[in-house]
């Protein structure tokens, strides 16, 4: 990807609140047509740079997206940029049919014949008021309305909070069959770590407000490499200073960044690392990795 190519871009981005560096010299781009987690512990960083991205946060730095400025340009940038943050913020008292109504007055973007589309897919009725709705019935129908607009970037604050393993389910088929198109970038912040793996192209990895990685899944597979190995090559393989051992399939198993040498990798069979031991390899102290 060229620089050019990235709808997003971040130049030493830095946000401190009173007592708290919340993010820090961040730099990062982001192309078109990518489906990104990001992913990082409570207090990591996200929510601040999710709001940066839609500005909503003051920040030092430079940041662009689609080619814009967030906190100066707001008004422009959301012609084609969505965003669901991490509060429900659909008013209670209306019926869904009214928010569709509502935002086909205010979003030029947005297409209401769609909207009542993608209800479909879901048990959202028009006449349904949004008070009434379940947790998991008002995050669809926000998704809908929201996926109606016709736009470049979605950023989704952890989306499927509190719902059940079907709902999330049906939210991110909905999401990646009925919005991502190829063109669209969508980031996404979460904590199912492991749920979101299959749907992810990229991932963006904050620790403590930095960026630890920022790869695209395939990148990942070439880069870490996991040996599972039996309990008799443990030194040999810990002392090739692995990332990270721990426990797979009933196994000794330990994670390297780039492959060790030949001699260690005989000692074992390679294995597909997983995103979320990747998490936890790069975003723990080392000193708390265990023995596996
Ligand atoms: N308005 C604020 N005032 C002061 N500190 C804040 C404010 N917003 C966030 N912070 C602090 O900034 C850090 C990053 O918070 P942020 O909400 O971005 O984390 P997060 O990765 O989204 O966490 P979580 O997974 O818990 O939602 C935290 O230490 C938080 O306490």
């Amino acid at each position: 990807m060229t620089d050019t190519d990235a709808l997003i871009r971040a130049q030493g981005l830095s946000v401190r609140f009173a007592k708290k560096q919340a993010l820090t010299d961040l730099s990062l781009s982001i192309p078109k047509g990518r489906v990104v987690g990001l992913l990082g512990h409570n207090g990591a960083g996200k929510t601040t740079l999710m709001k940066a991205l839609v500005g909503l946060q003051r920040h030092e730095g430079s940041l662009s997206v689609l080619g814009l400025n967030p906190s100066t340009q707001r008004t422009e940038l959301l012609k084609s940029l969505c965003y669901i943050p991490d509060v429900a913020v659909l008013p209670r008292w209306a019926k869904v049919g009214q928010l569709i109504t509502l935002m086909a007055g205010l979003h030029p973007g947005f297409s209401p014949e769609r909207a009542k589309d993608l209800l479909r897919r879901t048990s959202v009725g028009l006449d349904d008021v949004v008070g009434k709705l379940s947790k998991g019935m008002v995050v669809q129908a926000h998704l809908a309305l929201v996926a109606a607009i016709d736009a470049k970037v979605m950023i989704l604050d952890e989306p499927t909070l509190g719902l059940d393993v079907l709902s999330r389910k049906s939210f991110y088929e909905m999401l990646i069959d009925e919005w991502c198109d190829g063109e669209r970038t969508v980031i996404i912040s979460t904590h199912q770590v492991e749920e979101v793996e299959s749907l992810l192209s990229d991932v963006l990895m904050l620790n403590e407000g930095q960026v630890v990685l920022n790869i695209s899944l395939d990148q990942l597979d070439q880069r870490f490499v996991a040996l599972s190995h039996d309990a008799a090559a443990a030194d040999a393989v810990a002392a090739a200073h692995p990332l990270l051992r721990y426990r797979q399939h009933g196994q000794s198993a330990a994670l390297f960044d780039g492959a060790p040498p030949d001699a260690v990798v005989a000692l074992g069979q390679r294995v597909r690392p997983s995103l979320v031991d990747l998490f936890v390899a790069l975003t723990r102290a080392p000193e708390l990795n265990r023995r596996a």
